[in-house]
């Protein structure tokens, strides 16, 4: 099949090349005129501008957004104005859900087809594959189904889930018709709002081993720091990398992310250059506000979505309520950052 790819950063290239590996024609355009050099130079058709991208594609055309969420508003109007009754846009962003049913529902006046692909895969897709989750109508979703499958990681080594038998359905495969616009972001929401948690629950996880020789800490600087009340407890010099690299293997909590985090700490096993300030692009606060909305108990994606901001300092003003509270009532003075003791990797401060 033919398809446009728009936006050929880190998700838009490799998809394009996953594409053309198996035989799509793409036409690829990108405000930065490298990206699409480098494109063309494996084989992709360049575009120079939207007209040019609507020229060069057979109709109905199919055009793929893969741009910051933040602009696919902008880029979507850009591109359906160049584009006729018939043709489909995707995007395959992390777009708001919301976003893509008002945005559905405009371009249906127009004739034209509207399809949220929440994508997952990373800069690992090419070679993986990419999981999709598919928001649209029936007819849009069937006429994109050679191009879903062949981005799709396919069954690959995942055994069959006991139970099924007969034809592989498109789930098996790694993409799967959601529901209507917007279902597809919305699924893909909730998927990242759980890789928050799952994140979170690892990163705190290594972060207590990490600190499982704390007693022994405490001995060396016994004169100075507040008491460990059981140091004998906590004389494990635990090798962090080591063990999420043994969870890796047989373990209940064996997973991606683990594997990810098992390749981060062998090559950096004290992470230096990263200051853990953890950004967030909006679909764990989306997730929590769906769920706010629906009145669904999501407290461990709160948690961890919570957690991010606060890495990022923005409970400062919190701390110094408290702080303030401490003074108040007991007259506990909080202690210069200097003079703020470690332990264990622990900040001390007692008083
Ligand atoms: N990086 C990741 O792991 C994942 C990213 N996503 C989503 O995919 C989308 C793209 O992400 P990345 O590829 O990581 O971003 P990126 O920043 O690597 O690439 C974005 C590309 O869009 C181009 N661009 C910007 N404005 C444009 C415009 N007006 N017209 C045409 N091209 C334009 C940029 O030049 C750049 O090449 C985002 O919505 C992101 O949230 C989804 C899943 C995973
Ligand atoms: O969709 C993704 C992974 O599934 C993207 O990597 C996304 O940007 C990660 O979300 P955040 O930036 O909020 O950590």
């Amino acid at each position: 099949m033919q398809l446009a790819m728009v936006g050929l950063g880190r998700m838009g290239a490799n998809i394009v090349r996953r594409l053309m590996r198996d035989g799509h024609e793409c036409v690829v355009y990108d405000v930065n005129p490298e990206a699409v050099a480098t494109l063309v130079a494996e084989g992709a058709t360049g575009a120079d501008s939207y007209a040019d991208l609507a020229a060069k594609l057979q109709t109905p055309r199919i055009v793929w957004l893969m741009v910051p969420a933040s602009i696919t508003g902008q880029v979507a109007d850009e591109v359906a104005a160049v584009l006729d009754r018939g043709d489909i846009i995707i995007d395959g962003g992390n777009s708001n859900y919301r976003d893509d049913v008002r945005r559905a529902a405009a371009l249906r006046e127009r004739g034209i087809e509207f399809v949220d692909v929440g994508t997952s895969g990373g800069v690992f897709g090419l070679d993986r594959g990419y999981c999709l989750m598919v928001g649209g109508s029936d007819a849009a979703v069937q006429h994109l189904e050679p191009i879903l499958r062949t981005i799709a990681p396919g069954v690959g080594e995942i055994e069959r889930t006991p139970g099924r038998d007969g034809d592989l359905a498109p789930e098996e495969q790694g993409y799967l018709h959601c529901g209507p616009s917007g279902a597809g972001h919305f699924v893909k929401m909730v998927h990242n709002g759980i890789e928050y948690g799952i994140m979170a629950a690892i990163a705190e996880g290594l972060n207590l081993l990490e600190n499982a020789d704390a007693g022994v800490r405490e001995a060396e600087h016994s004169a100075e720091i507040a008491p460990l009340e059981e140091p004998e407890f906590y004389q494990f010099p635990i090798d962090t990398a080591k063990v999420a690299e043994l969870w890796r293997r047989g373990s209940v909590v064996s997973s991606w992310l683990l594997d990810l985090t098992a390749a981060a700490l062998h090559a950096n096993p004290r992470l230096d250059g990263l200051a853990g300030r953890v950004s967030d692009s909006g679909e764990g606060r989306w997730t929590v506000k769906a769920a706010v909305d629906v009145g669904v108990p999501v407290p461990v994606l709160a948690a961890s979505l919570f957690e991010r901001f606060a890495s990022r300092d923005e409970d400062r003003f919190a701390n110094q309520v408290l702080s303030a509270m401490r003074l108040q009532f007991g007259g506990h003075q909080e202690r210069p950052a200097g003079d703020v003791l470690e332990a264990g990797g622990r900040k001390v401060d007692e008083g």
